[in-house]
C-alpha cells in the first residue's frame, strides 16, 4: 500500500485520482491545511493530521501494510516563505526529516519526494539538467533542497530508496474536470489566466515585458499536473526494479513565455484576453526550462498534454466549473 500525504492537495489528489484507475491501494494522510477533504474520492482511506506527527505515522504504519511513501505534503508558496522561512523548514525540512525517520525505522524503503525547479536558482543556461548547479533564492527551494540531501544520505546509510521530482511550472487540470487548482489566491500564471479568461479576475498583471527573452516575457516549462501523476507511477515501479536512487526534472523540455500563454488562452476563448504589463516581480528568473533526458531515460512515461493549447483548455474547463459552483452557491 501507499502512502500518500498531502493527496487532497492540488498535485497529490491528481495521483489520487491515477491510483485509483491504476488499481492502486492507497491510505492518504493530509492535514486539509490547503487541501480539501472532498478531493479526496469516497472510499479512500483518508487520514486528517500532520505528516510530522511521530504518532499519527505510527497509527497509520500499524493500521495501513505500507510499502512506500510518495510525499506531496508541504508548503508552497515562494513568497509565504520569504516572510516565514523558519514556518518553511519546519513544515518542509523538520517534519520531513522526522517522516523519513519513521520510514527508516519502520522498513519503508521506497519513497517518492516533490522536489521542484525552485532548487536551482538562477541557471546560467536557459535549459537545465540535473547536474546543473543547486543555488535556490528563496527559503522554499532550500527547504526542498536539505530534503533532497537528507535523502541522499539516509540512502547511503539505510536501506532507503527515492526518487526526487524537481517539478518545473505545474498546470492544468483533470480532463474529466474531478480535480484542478482550487485556491482562490493562487499567484500561479495559468490559474491566473483562466480567472481572468472566465471573469473572474479583471485583467492579467505581466510580471515585466523587458527581459532578454524573445518577446521581453519570462519563460516557464509548464508540466500538466494529470502527466505529473503518471510520472510518480512510473517513479514507483522504477522503485520496485532497481537499487538506484535518482533524481529527475519532470517538465516538457519546451519554453513557452508568458506572452505566449496570453495569446494561447485567446485563440481558446475567442477574443484578447485584458492584459496589463508591470513591473518584474522580484525573484523572478527569466527563463527556466527542463532537460528531461535522464527523466525520459529512468521513467516508463509519455506525455498527453504536451501541447499547451490542450493543456490550457483543461484548466480553463475546471475554471468555469468552479466559477459556476461559487456562483450557485453565492
Ligand atoms: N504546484 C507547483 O507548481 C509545484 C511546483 C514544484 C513543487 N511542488 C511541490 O508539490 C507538492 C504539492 O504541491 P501542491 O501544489 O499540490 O500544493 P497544495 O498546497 O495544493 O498541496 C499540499 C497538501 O499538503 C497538505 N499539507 C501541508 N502541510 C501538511 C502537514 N504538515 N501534514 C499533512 N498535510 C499537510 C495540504 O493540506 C495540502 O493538501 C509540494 O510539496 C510542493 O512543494 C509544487
Ligand atoms: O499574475 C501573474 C503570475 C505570474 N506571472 C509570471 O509568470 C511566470 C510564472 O510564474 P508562476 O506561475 O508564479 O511560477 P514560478 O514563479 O515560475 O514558480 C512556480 O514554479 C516553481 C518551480 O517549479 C515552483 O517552485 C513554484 O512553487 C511555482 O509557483 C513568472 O515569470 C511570473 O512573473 C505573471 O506575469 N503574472
Amino acid at each position: 500500500m501507499i502512502l500518500v500525504t498531502g493527496g487532497a492537495g492540488y498535485i497529490g489528489s491528481h495521483f489520487v485520482l491515477a491510483c485509483i484507475e491504476d488499481g492502486r491501494e492507497i491510505v492518504v494522510l493530509d492535514d486539509l491545511s490547503t487541501g480539501f477533504r472532498d478531493a479526496v474520492p469516497p472510499g479512500v482511506p483518508f487520514v486528517r493530521g500532520d505528516f510530522g506527527d511521530w504518532a499519527v505515522l505510527q497509527r497509520i504504519i500499524w493500521q495501513y501494510d505500507i510499502s512506500s511513501v510518495v510525499h506531496f505534503a508541504g508548503s508552497v508558496v515562494v513568497s509565504d516563505s520569504i516572510a516565514d522561512p523558519l514556518g518553511y523548514y519546519e513544515t518542509n525540512t523538520t517534519k520531513t526529516r522526522t517522516l523519513l525517520a519513521h520510514c527508516v525505522a519502520s522498513g519503508i524503503n521506497e519513497v517518492v519526494f516533490s522536489s521542484t525547479a525552485a532548487v536551482y536558482g538562477p541557471p546560467v543556461t536557459e535549459t537545465v539538467m540535473e547536474l546543473a548547479p543547486t543555488n535556490p533564492i528563496s527559503p522554499y527551494g532550500r527547504s526542498k533542497l536539505m530534503v533532497e540531501w537528507m535523502l541522499a544520505d539516509a540512502a547511503a546509510a539505510t536501506d532507503l530508496r527515492y526518487v526526487a521530482l524537481r517539478y518545473f511550472n505545474v498546470a492544468g487540470a483533470d480532463p474529466l474536470g474531478r480535480a484542478g487548482l482550487r485556491s482562490r489566491n493562487a499567484t500561479h500564471l495559468l490559474k491566473r489566466i483562466c480567472e481572468v479568461a472566465v471573469g473572474d479576475r479583471s485583467h492579467l498583471d505581466i510580471y515585466g515585458n523587458d527581459y532578454h527573452t524573445p518577446d521581453g516575457s519570462c519563460i516557464r516549462d509548464f508540466i500538466h499536473v494529470s502527466d505529473l501523476a503518471q510520472a510518480h507511477l512510473s517513479a514507483l515501479d522504477h522503485l520496485r526494479v532497481t537499487d538506484h536512487s535518482v533524481i529527475l526534472n519532470c517538465g516538457y523540455g519546451q519554453g513557452v513565455s508568458v506572452l505566449e500563454a496570453v495569446q494561447a488562452i485567446s485563440g481558446l476563448i475567442g477574443r484578447d484576453l485584458p492584459i496589463r504589463i508591470c513591473d518584474r516581480r522580484p525573484g523572478d528568473i527569466p527563463a527556466i526550462v527542463s532537460d528531461t533526458t535522464l527523466m525520459q531515460k529512468t521513467l516508463d512515461w509519455s506525455p498527453r498534454f504536451k501541447d499547451l493549447t490542450h493543456l490550457l483548455d483543461t484548466a480553463l474547463s475546471y475554471e468555469r466549473q468552479e466559477s459556476a459552483s461559487r456562483l450557485s452557491v453565492a
